[in-house]
């Protein structure tokens, strides 16, 4: 492949008169410009030859296509490429070149069919696929629209409303699902896929299978009365699914035009909304998204260095309480072999008893079935004691926080488990070093933070001390892989990366309340501006007995920047300690429905005298966006401080660890993103002035100042030299 284009198509004509396109381009054969112009070229060719009676497309290497090049979509957006003439490649080249051909095509479809892969397939007069192939519209997801004429086609093969679920959700179905729905004419092994393609194009061109251009079908679509209710009901949902999104309601325009004015409108609407969302801020942060979350795990001096992740073959488990229950979960689900050893046989009952309900969840769900429980449920050995640690390949500890507990347990791992064995602690707090204090294995302590509920949050952060060693490193994200978590590796301090930017919001939170803030309004703002819940509220869920143990951490590690609040010891004190308690900043029911309580004003006024602060009649009246501002300008100024000192090492994986660890919105792009679509001048500002009224839990850091002054954005990145990694 010539190294300047990006992707390609070959064709080769048969003796019995088939052209065969094959898509290629690595890894997942995307649609980049120079394979859709290669296409192009190919299908002219093959229009005009005499020996060609019908067409083939595939895609290399067991993938038809992963759907269009996301990196041109960048590319647009930042300019360095033009976008050509809207509905060029839709309509010009999709609609009129191939699908009104005179010659028939069929899509031979392995592995997957994406995006403007499965949108290139419907164009095809038929379908064929393997048993395994994924056929999904997922662009919503990455802020554009399905932009290869799938608003119109997929309505028209699988009907309105299973055509807007798979829209709607982004979420894939298998060959069999789709056969059924009408979109895959025929599902066939990967050896006969071929020669099915093959043969069925000429049973088109004789007449012994039908012609259908999906766009001209009719039969699937309702009246169009009962099409408007539809479509009326998924703009309701959508509203109050995504209210600050704008491409999923202009995705359902798109869909409306074609049933309402034609197939033919419809695709115009579908090229000029298509062409239109690309330049929505939604839209960059989430195919910034996408490029980062696929980032973390490509770290510079670890994943370049051509280490090879050994095999983890059994894992043991130290504690079964909350996280090491959800652990050890979250590994049988990938059939690990694990061993839970607990303090005593109540103990280990009842940590067993947790993983047991965790999957049981999912049997009553309906997404496991009982033989599959019993298969994995078999995978976890309970233990209580160190002897069936002799053949571990990785202990994973997950004991109280506890300084010396945890330094004398590494101590005896040390002494148990065999000399290559990783010796990992899920610790949230607690500097690495110390707790391998007592040993002589430091090359193979590593930090795996994982995230409650563990089974099913999909964030691991991996802590690398200066010790540890790069193939630890590399073996535990491929373990993460393996678990279906995203990797963020950071180095080693008091909180990581993640509960460093998690404190500064809930304490800006607790100041603002304090001074005379409303909470539920702080809690109303925080979710409408895309937080899955307000920090009050999620207070309550995490419960004051985490929230206290974390603020002591900072309050040692970090006290000329932590506001010292004493709502919560207060609350405590009065036993009320969040959902668990059904009292904290809210009263709960039975439903765990969450309900203003008028007393916490009681609270709040005896924190604020004990504090000495005074209410500050600009913080009783704040906008929506200076409540924003004045809760995540802290956790900005945190997230620079960790980015400074090299505890991440790219700004893209801060991103990544605030959206999957703290609920960041993903259409934001994460904190830093979103700080630079700002300007590092506007927060340093605002920061500064705030520090002077309020004091130095709101002073801008020295990186942000230095960013600030030279107008840079505070991703672009650090010195080398100064990361920790
Ligand atoms: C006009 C059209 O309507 C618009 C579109 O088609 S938009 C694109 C729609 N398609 C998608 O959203 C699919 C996006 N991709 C995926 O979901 C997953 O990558 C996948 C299911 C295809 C494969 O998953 P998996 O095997 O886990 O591999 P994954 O690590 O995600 O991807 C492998 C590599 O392919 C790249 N890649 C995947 N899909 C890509 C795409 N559509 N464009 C460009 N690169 C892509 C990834 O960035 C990654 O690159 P890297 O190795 O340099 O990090
Ligand atoms: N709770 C969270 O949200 C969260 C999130 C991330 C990390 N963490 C960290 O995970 C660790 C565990 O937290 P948790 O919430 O699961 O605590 P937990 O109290 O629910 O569970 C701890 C378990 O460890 C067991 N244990 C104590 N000493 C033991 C020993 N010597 N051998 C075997 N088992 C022993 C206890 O019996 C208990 O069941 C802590 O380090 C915590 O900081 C917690």
């Amino acid at each position: 492949m010539d190294s300047r284009t990006k992707g390609k198509t070959v064709m080769e004509v048969g003796g019995d008169g088939v052209a065969v396109i094959t898509l290629i381009n690595p890894p997942v054969n995307s649609l980049s410009f120079d394979v859709l112009y290669n296409l192009k070229s190919n299908y002219e060719e093959a229009l005009s030859r005499n020996d060609v009676k019908a067409i083939v497309i595939t895609g290399a290497k067991g993938k038809f296509s992963g759907g269009f090049d996301i990196s041109g979509f960048g590319e647009i957006q930042k300019g360095t490429r033009k976008e050509p003439k809207v509905g060029y490649i839709s309509i010009d080249i999709i609609t009129d070149l191939l699908e009104a051909a005179r010659k028939p095509s069929v899509a031979a479809i392995d592995g997957l069919a994406l995006g403007g892969g499965l949108e290139l397939s419907m164009a095809c007069h038929a379908r064929i696929s393997t048993p395994g192939a994924q056929l999904g519209l997922p662009e919503l997801q990455l802020g554009v629209i399905p932009g290869f004429g799938g608003t119109q086609r997929l309505p028209r093969l699988v009907g309105l409303t299973k055509a807007l679920e798979m829209i709607l959700t982004s979420k894939p179905v298998r060959a069999e699902e789709g056969h059924s729905l009408g979109l895959i004419d025929a599902v066939v092994p990967s050896a006969e896929l071929l020669t099915t393609a093959r043969r069925w194009a000429l049973d088109i061109v004789e007449r012994r299978k039908p012609w259908i251009s999906s766009l001209l079908k009719t039969d699937k679509l309702p009246p169009l009365g009962e099409a408007r209710e539809i479509l009326k009901f998924a703009r309701g949902q959508t509203r109050k699914q995504a209210p600050n999104m704008k491409h999923p309601l202009m995705c359902l325009d798109a869909l409306e035009m074609g049933i309402v004015s034609g197939p033919r409108a419809g695709l115009e609407k579908e090229a000029e909304v298509g062409s239109q969302v690309i330049s929505l801020d939604t839209t960059k942060g989430l195919i910034h998204v996408f490029f980062s979350q696929r980032g973390t795990a490509k770290v510079p001096g670890v994943t370049d260095g051509g280490l090879v992740p050994r095999k983890i073959k059994k894992v043991a488990i130290i504690g079964g309480g909350l996280m090491g229950s959800g652990i050890a979960t979250a590994l049988i689900l990938s059939n690990y072999p694990v061993i839970l050893k607990e303090v005593n046989e109540k103990f280990l009952e009842a940590g067993i008893g947790r993983v047991k309900a965790n999957l049981q969840s999912r049997v009553r769900k309906g997404s496991m079935s009982k033989e599959k429980f019993e298969k994995t449920m078999s995978l976890l050995k309970g233990s209580l004691d160190y002897e069936s640690f002799r053949d571990v390949d990785m202990v994973i500890e997950a004991v109280i926080e506890n300084i010396s507990l945890k330094q004398q347990i590494f101590a005896d791992l040390e002494k148990y488990c065999p000399q290559h064995c990783i010796l990992a602690s899920n610790t949230s707090t607690i500097d690495l070093n110390k707790i391998g204090e007592r040993t002589k294995s430091q090359d193979r302590i590593v930090g795996a933070h994982f995230f409650s509920p563990a089974h099913v949050m999909p964030l691991l952060e991996i802590v690398r001390t200066n010790h540890t060693s790069a193939q630890v490193i590399v073996d535990l994200l491929d373990v993460g892989k393996k678990i279906k978590k995203t990797p963020v590796v950071v180095g080693n301090c008091t909180g990581f990366a993640v509960n460093r930017m998690f404190f500064p919001y809930t304490q800006a939170a607790m100041f603002l309340v304090e001074r005379g803030a409303d909470p539920y309004l702080i809690d109303m703002a925080i979710s409408k501006f895309g937080m899955p819940m307000g920090p009050f509220r999620l207070c309550d869920l995490v419960g004051f007995g985490v929230a206290i143990a974390t603020a002591t951490q900072f309050i040692e590690n970090f006290p000329e920047r932590t506001y010292k609040s004493m709502i919560i010891p207060l609350m405590q004190e009065d036993k009320r300690a969040g959902e668990a308690t059904r009292k904290g900043f809210y009263l709960y029911d039975d439903k765990r429905k969450a309900k203003p309580d008028p007393e916490l004003k009681k609270y709040i006024e005896k924190a604020r005298s004990i504090s000495g602060g005074n209410v500050d009649p600009k913080l009783v009246k704040l906008s929506e966006k200076e409540i924003i501002e004045m809760t995540f300008f802290p956790v900005v100024n945190e997230a620079c401080r960790v980015f400074a000192e090299g505890i991440a090492v790219k700004a893209a994986d801060l991103d990544i660890a605030a959206i999957m660890g703290m609920g960041f919105p993903p259409y934001r792009g994460g904190i830093m993103f979103w700080a630079d679509s700002m300007g590092s001048k506007y927060i340093y500002s605002r920061l500064d002035e705030w520090s002077k009224t309020y004091g130095d839990f709101f002073k801008p850091c020295a990186f942000l100042a230095e960013r600030a002054s030279k107008g840079a954005p505070l991703s672009a990145p650090v010195e080398q030299a100064r990361s920790r990694l």
